[in-house]
């Protein structure tokens, strides 16, 4: 799915009208027929229903579905904000046609409003502004939406939740944005709702297909995607019935520390079952035999120190690395390591203990090679970044600059993880669940990348499928296991699942 910007959005809504074509006016009635319909899947015509519509194309949905709700038989007041005396065009026409209905109550604001009780059965339909809002909320308009807020009724808001932008809220007032109890969004989502600090807003978030041009969403480039399991499928290599283990890829992890020796079983068993022919494990001596007994199927290859991680190793012959889960911030490490990352030869994959060391050494970034996989969770990326964000589209906008920079592929992990290219395009994963906020998880993921770049995937068609097999393997299990007790393992023994999955 195309995340398209509000600009893209106004483009798209043009070239429907002009070729499929359909006057805009139509447009809206199809929008609001949907709109209405999901509204009557939720709410019985007993409830009684407020709407409050804004003086543009959003509050022309809002004043349409007043219309067909009040004809399917519900109590419906319409409260309607023209205080600058202009109307859309289609906000205007959907006046008229509701008060030729006559079958709401109908009032118009043109100074002050004298706001109606909201109580617990009310439910309120949100349509004051929608993609088409170009500042925050101010005077009457935010002192109505909170108004809206601090009262019990439901909400649902028309497109997105009054007040919230399409894209950056960053700077926004998020006081006077209204937080719905749904949100029934045209099309497709928007940039802002795949934000975890945006999430508060919207109640939970149904999108409704307008049928708007194929044609234009297919043929209009755009920066973000949402990518689902259409996308992913094409990705898959298959086996040969001749392979063998040399030919099927050869990875290699540095990982696990003194005390976090798990951090690199996960991550090597999870490579072993992304399908690579041979994982070799780097880690310190002490963590011999637990590696040896948890994944017997790894090669070991011992570190000369006891605890940590000590002195980069030779990857020539190896086809990935894959670096840093559980491997400390010794100083000694933080050597290794960047000297480990300068010679390596292989694509490479860094995460965790190797990126707060990068965060430590920043100077150490510019010699980073080029198209290195970084795996960053929003605490990792600050530290990398060397300031907190303050929200997590600023973070987000960070991340694919530092991508650009750096020409890396920059995994910024969430809900949503978000794949930032090192062309400034960004790819968000569409599967994984709050199951997987649970220690080593992350460890999984590194082992799963590293695992398909050793199969002989590019770099971001690794970090694609491996973001999408990790959620899949995460939500398959989830529905096996549920969320509370979902462990980092149980992502690895679903990852047979989820590559089933992909290939049916
Ligand atoms: N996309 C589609 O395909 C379809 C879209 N449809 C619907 O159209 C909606 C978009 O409509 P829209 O473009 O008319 O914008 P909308 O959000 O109603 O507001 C614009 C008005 O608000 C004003 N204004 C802005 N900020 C303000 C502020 N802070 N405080 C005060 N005023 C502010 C602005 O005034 P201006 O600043 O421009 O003078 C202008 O008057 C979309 O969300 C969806 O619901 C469907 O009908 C059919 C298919
Ligand atoms: N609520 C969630 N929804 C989807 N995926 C999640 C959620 N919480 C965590 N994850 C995924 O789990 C992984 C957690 O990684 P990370 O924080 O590095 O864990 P750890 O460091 O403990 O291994 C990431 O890939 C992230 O996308
Ligand atoms: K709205």
């Amino acid at each position: 799915m195309k995340i398209f910007t509000s600009a893209q959005i106004h483009e798209l809504d043009k070239y429907t009208i002009e070729h499929e074509p359909i006057s805009s006016l139509n447009l809206m009635e199809r929008a609001a027929k949907a709109l209405k319909r999901a509204i009557e899947e939720e709410w019985s015509n007993r409830t009684p229903v407020v709407v409050f519509a804004g003086p543009g194309n959003n509050g022309g949905d809002a004043l349409a579905v007043a219309r067909m709700l009040s004809e399917d038989g519900y109590d419906v007041s319409v409260y309607l904000f023209n205080v600058q005396n202009k109307l859309s065009a289609d906000c205007l026409a959907n006046k008229k046609r509701l008060l030729d209905a006559k079958r709401v109550k109908f009032t118009e604001i043109t100074t002050n409003l004298d706001p109606p009780k909201l109580n617990a059965e009310t439910l309120v339909v949100d349509g004051l502004f929608g993609s088409g809002l170009n500042k925050p909320l101010a005077g009457g308009f935010a002192a109505m939406v909170k108004y809206i807020n601090q009262s019990p009724a439901k909400v649902v808001s028309i497109d997105i939740p009054s007040g919230l932008m399409t894209e950056d809220n960053s700077y926004n007032i998020h006081a006077n944005i209204i937080r719905a109890s749904l949100t029934l969004t045209l099309q497709q989502k928007k940039l802002s709702m795949l934000m975890a600090d945006n999430q508060q807003y919207l109640g939970r978030l149904r999108v409704l297909d307008i049928r708007l041009s194929q044609e234009f969403i297919q043929n209009t480039e755009c920066q973000c995607r949402i990518l689902e399991e259409n996308d992913i499928r094409p990705l898959l290599k298959s086996r040969s019935d001749f392979a063998h283990k040399g030919s099927m890829g050869n990875a290699l992890l540095i990982a696990g520390s003194y005390g976090m020796s798990g951090a690199s079983v996960l991550a090597t068993k999870a490579c072993l079952r992304t399908g690579a022919g041979k994982v070799t494990a780097h880690t310190p001596k002490r963590n011999y035999e637990i590696m040896q007994i948890s994944v017997p199927e790894a090669v070991l290859q011992m570190d000369a120190e006891e605890t940590i991680f000590s002195e980069p190793v030779d990857t020539e012959m190896f086809d990935a690395l894959g670096v840093g889960p559980g491997l400390g911030q010794n100083e000694t490490t933080a050597i290794a390591l960047i000297a480990q990352l300068r010679r390596a030869t292989c694509p490479l994959v860094i995460d965790a203990d190797a990126l707060n060391i990068l965060s430590s050494h920043r100077a150490w970034m510019q010699q980073l090679p080029k198209n290195i996989i970084m795996t960053p969770h929003p605490k990792e990326f600050d530290r990398l970044a060397g300031n907190a964000s303050s929200s997590c589209t600023e973070r987000l906008m960070k991340a694919s600059e530092l991508a650009e920079r750096l020409q890396a592929y920059i995994i910024l992990k969430g809900h949503y993880s978000a794949l930032c290219h090192p062309d400034g395009k960004i790819d968000f994963c569409s599967t994984g669940n709050s199951g997987m906020a649970t220690a080593g998880s992350g460890d999984v993921l590194t082992g799963i990348i590293t695992g398909l770049l050793a199969r002989g995937y590019k770099q971001e068609d690794a970090c694609r499928l491996g973001m999408h097999l990790h959620g899949l393997a995460g939500d398959l299990a989830a529905k096996d296991l549920g969320k509370e007790s979902l462990i980092a393992s149980d992502i690895i023994q679903y990852l047979p699942k989820a590559f089933l999955r992909l290939e049916e």
